[in-house]
């Protein structure tokens, strides 16, 4: 029989309540508090490198002629293709591994390059041509 959901958020403090069957599991933290000190302690440094990676995209509206070159689609598909292989790779590393992995990078991913493009688009907005202007690739 299903358990009713109890609707309660989790005991931080409490000891766990569940184990998982696989013997080659590692528990990390005696309790959830100590998940979560971790989990904040990597959230930071994953903000600071998202601050420094905004840095990059923003000069990166130095080098572009209008929007769609800002929107660069091909080097956003390069960017989640690339992204989704560090995950495979990185995934199986950590203790067992984290079978969804790819899935949640590249979603991350998609979702994260959404919002540095829209701050881009601003910022492009807030350059003019250089003057004289260079000759375009003829790719
Ligand atoms: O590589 C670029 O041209 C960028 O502007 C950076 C970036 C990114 O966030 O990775 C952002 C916008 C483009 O859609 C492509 C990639």
């Amino acid at each position: 029989m299903q358990q009713a959901p109890s609707l309660r958020e989790p005991d931080a403090q409490g000891a766990p309540v569940r184990r998982f069957k696989d013997p080659a599991y590692r528990p990390l933290a005696a309790d959830l508090a100590g998940v979560r000190a971790e989990i904040d302690r990597l959230d930071d440094a994953i903000v600071r490198l998202l601050a420094e990676r905004a840095m990059y995209v923003k000069d990166a509206a130095r080098f572009k002629r209008d929007a769609f070159q800002v929107s660069a689609p091909a080097r956003q598909a390069q960017v989640f293709a690339r992204v989704r292989a560090l995950a495979e790779a990185h995934g199986p590393t950590f203790n067992g591994g984290f079978e969804g992995l790819p899935d949640v990078v590249e979603a991350a991913y998609r979702a994260l390059v959404a919002g540095y493009i829209a701050c881009e688009q601003t910022y492009f907005g807030q350059t003019e041509p250089v003057d004289p202007p260079p000759k375009e690739d003829p790719q």
